[in-house]
């Protein structure tokens, strides 16, 4: 047990100091990938606010790291409405798919257009709502339209900021997903305690988010890539490129692969090189995502009723099965 502070004010002032230092510690592992520091060391100064906390319960704030372990059983997930619709995607399957969305999108457009390329992670698309910089809701895409809430178990997903670095008012969407080796391991995990084991990532992702027990969500490793701006509060950006640096700067995780193409050869390489690569990145992607890069192109060409013109997913074929090979044990 450290020290604890003896007065409240000095214990109140320990506690803000430790959580912001804790919160950077947290964001640079879970969101910017970069850790500044050994486990050991936001080990022990978690240890010291969770003495405090314990000790002065009333200086608990919803942004304590110690509030990332869960520990509330839910009795079920309200649903929520989506003011904006969760668009689905359009897919396209071949090259000529590709050329004829970006044919019929010159014609819409009336000109030669960029795109904004994305990996198309393959996880579960959820919904983030801050009001003055605080996360107040996550939900689920549900149909589009009304998803379910899941607030309390995405506050144990470390990659999520509870506080953004403005207190800014903003919903944004992106996905969560469960790391390959997270994956592995929790088969393994299920599979030496007897239980069915998760057919996939993106189904593990599912299922973790829909416990009731958050202290399990907790343990389930999940991140997130964030991609869509879909209530701009006082954020600038005007091209979809320019939205995910601008999410990463307010503090949420975005993927680092996408890529700025000039024209659909562009795009079609940039297709072409993440199907060689998508085998050695530590998350699972069932394709690439294309979006005509200006917001006011994206205005102009708008949506049908289930997706938007101004983008297409290029599925990549079903990965061939992995053939395991086993070490031959050579007596
Ligand atoms: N799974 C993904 O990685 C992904 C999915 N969707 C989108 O954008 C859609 C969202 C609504 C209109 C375009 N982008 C992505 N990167």
């Amino acid at each position: 047990m450290t020290q604890v502070p003896i007065t409240l004010a000095e214990a109140t002032e320990k506690a803000k100091e430790l959580r912001i230092q804790l919160n950077q510690y947290s964001h640079e592992y879970y969101v910017a990938d970069k850790p500044t520091v050994e486990d050991y060391v936001y080990d022990r100064l978690y240890q010291e606010l969770s003495d405090i906390e314990t000790e002065y319960p009333d200086l608990i704030t919803s942004d304590s790291p110690t509030q990332r372990v869960g520990g509330k059983i839910l009795q079920g997930f309200e649903k929520v409405t989506h003011e904006v619709q969760m668009y689905s995607l359009n897919d396209g399957f071949s090259k000529e798919d590709i050329y004829d969305f970006d044919e019929r999108v010159q014609k819409l457009a009336g000109k030669q257009v960029g795109y904004c390329c994305e990996l198309k992670i393959d996880g579960l698309a959820i919904s983030l709502k801050y009001e003055n910089g605080k996360f107040v809701q996550g939900a689920t895409r549900g149909d589009g339209t009304v998803g379910e809430n899941i607030t309390e178990n995405l506050k144990t997903v470390k990659s999520i900021p509870l506080e953004l670095k403005k207190p800014i008012s903003v919903e944004v969407r992106g996905e969560c997903y469960m790391p390959k080796q997270s994956f592995v391991n929790l088969n393994k995990e299920r599979e030496e305690a007897g239980q069915d084991v998760f057919a996939n990532p993106r189904n593990a992702a599912a299922g973790s988010l829909r416990q009731l027990d958050t202290s399990m969500v907790a343990k389930r490793n999940l991140s997130t890539f964030l991609y869509t701006v879909a209530d701009f509060g006082p954020m600038t950006a005007q091209t979809q490129f320019d939205a995910l640096n601008e999410l990463s700067e307010i503090g949420f995780r975005t993927n680092p692969e996408k890529k700025l193409c000039q024209n659909i050869d562009e795009v079609w390489a940039y297709i072409e090189e993440y199907h060689e690569k998508r085998s050695e990145l530590p998350y699972e992607i069932d394709g690439i995502v294309i979006k005509t890069n200006e917001f006011t192109i994206q205005d102009e060409l708008g949506f049908t009723v289930k997706a938007p013109r101004w983008a297409i997913a290029y599925k990549f074929p079903p990965e061939e099965a992995q053939t395991v090979v086993e070490e031959i044990e050579w007596t």
